[in-house]
């Protein structure tokens, strides 16, 4: 494809040839019992010309897998014609023919999913420990406090940025060892937040990302800093442990339904249970905004709809993006700034990817019941107009949280549940790490590191917020 094609576009003609059962529409006499052409025609046009390729090849092989989103849909054939093709020799009809069908469409989607280990349990994990090594029972999470002066959400990381990205002799830079790679031509960024509030919360945050990381048809393009806020909860819900939530950013070949389908299947690899809505969870992923675009189907709403309002998306989402957007032009680093939510990030961690992605989530066993909690955690509901009861960060910081506190009592006491929900047995690191980052770059890999982090009593929170001003400035 030549470069001014790409620029002025050109005119594509799709033949599409799908294998359905029409045994039932054929009894039922009714539309929604089988394909409607006109809605296919409909997506496989969005889909050309929403889009930037590179090769007949590429634009084929990705209206299949739109095609094949729809599961009625069992194998289809598309011939993709150009009639205007430049061959050099006047112009002439130049046309590729591929075959795909539902066992491809599966692999296509779960690339990974097929290969990687079975989730282990706790206990598995335990036992898999190096000889003689106790798993950690210090509260790993908190490494960085925020600083409580921060001006806005823009700001709050830019003394990182340099040491972020200054790289080191072990460090490779994806984006470099990249270059000689071929580029993903789609453009749009993709926006996810991931959270999880029971289990292994970072183990399976970092397993999370790490599968979005080495999917072949994903480019991650920047992860934010963990950050830790109270659960938002629907009025009346049960008090729930803290959250932890992160942003990642990337683009993919997949189409949106099957990057759903990818991210639904790690939450449920992860261990969540259907049930109630807002349940607490060991693994959530949304995604949150595709580039400017806005829309709607049975399964999605794009953004999201909540996104707006939540203090744990639009703050490690302005973090890592100084300058994103809705698409109705509003900065979300303003936003973040906006909400009365604003304080709510008791902790946020840069370094949280720094142990690399282990191999396989930890996943609490099916029977265990879902922990409870005798002492209240803080509890907001997420609408702007009932403001929560505000406390400053310091203030937060001071004092323990008290569903940390709580489990550190229960553990003491020998309470297991207790021990999982406090992300006691992380695995070690299977791959290289990628750092958190903060602002629109490329991802850095850089060699393994392990180590545990202690629990901080709460007076060395005043040296790293000291700190974290001194790093600010
Ligand atoms: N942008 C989106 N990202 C993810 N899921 C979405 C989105 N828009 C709509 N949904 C729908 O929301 C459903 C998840 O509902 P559920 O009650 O589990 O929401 P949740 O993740 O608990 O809460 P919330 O959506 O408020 O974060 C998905 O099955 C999906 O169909
Ligand atoms: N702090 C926080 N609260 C929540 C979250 C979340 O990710 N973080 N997710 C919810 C349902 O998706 C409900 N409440």
């Amino acid at each position: 494809m030549h470069e001014w094609e790409r620029v002025q576009g050109q005119q594509f003609i799709a033949d599409i040839e799908l294998s359905v059962d029409t045994e039932v529409a054929a009894h039922s006499d009714e539309l929604d019992d089988t394909v409607n052409y006109s809605d296919l025609a409909k997506k496989v046009h969005s889909i050309i010309a929403g889009n930037t390729f590179n090769l007949l090849e590429s634009v084929a092989q990705r209206v299949a897998v739109g095609v094949l989103d729809d599961e009625r849909i069992l194998a289809v054939k598309i011939t993709l014609h150009k009639p205007a093709a430049d061959c050099g020799v006047g112009a002439s009809d130049v046309s590729v023919a591929i075959e795909r069908d539902r066992s491809w469409y599966a692999d296509y989607v779960n690339v990974l999913g097929s290969e990687s280990a079975e989730p282990s349990s706790p206990e598995d994990e335990a036992e898999g420990n190096e000889a003689g090594e106790e798993p950690d029972s210090a509260m790993p999470v908190v490494v960085s406090a925020p600083n409580p002066s921060f001006a806005s959400f823009a700001e709050l990381l830019k003394g990182d940025t340099e040491t972020d990205h200054a790289q080191t002799d072990d460090e490779t830079v994806v984006g470099e060892a990249e270059a000689e790679q071929p580029h993903h031509i789609f453009t749009d960024k993709y926006v996810l937040a991931l959270g999880a509030n029971i289990g292994a919360t970072q183990h399976n945050l970092r397993w999370a990302v790490g599968q979005l990381e080495s999917h072949p048809l994903i480019e991650l393009l920047e992860v934010s800093p963990l950050v830790k806020t109270p659960a938002a909860l629907a009025p009346g819900q049960a008090p729930q442990p803290d959250y932890s939530n992160a942003i990642v950013i990337l683009t993919t070949e997949l189409s949106v339904e099957a990057l759903f389908e990818f991210t639904q299947n790690l939450e449920v690899k992860a261990g969540r249970r259907l049930g109630e809505h807002w349940q607490p969870r060991p693994l959530d992923i949304d995604i949150i905004a595709i580039g400017n675009q806005r829309w709607q189907n049975d399964r999605l709403t794009i953004p999201h709809p909540r996104a707006h309002e939540r203090i744990f998306v639009l703050g490690p989402w302005a973090m890592t993006d100084q300058e994103a957007s809705f698409p109705d032009g509003q900065l979300v680093a303003d936003m973040a700034d906006a909400l009365p939510t604003r304080d709510d990030i008791v902790s946020f961690d840069t370094d949280w990817l720094a142990e690399g992605f282990p191999a396989a989530p930890l996943v609490v066993a099916e029977e265990d019941p879902v922990p409870t909690f005798t002492q209240a955690a803080d509890v907001v509901t997420e609408t702007v107009k009932s403001v929560p009861r505000r406390r400053s960060i310091r203030e937060r910081l001071q004092e323990k949280d008290p569903v940390v506190a709580q489990m550190e009592r229960e553990l003491k006491d020998g309470n297991e549940d207790a021990k999982s929900v406090l992300n006691t047995a992380d695995l070690p690191a299977q791959s290289p790490a990628v750092r958190t980052s903060t602002s629109m770059r490329r991802v850095v890999v850089r060699p393994t590191t392990t180590g545990t982090i202690p629990i901080l009593p709460p007076e060395d929170f005043d040296s790293i917020i000291s700190d974290e001003a001194e790093k600010g400035k």
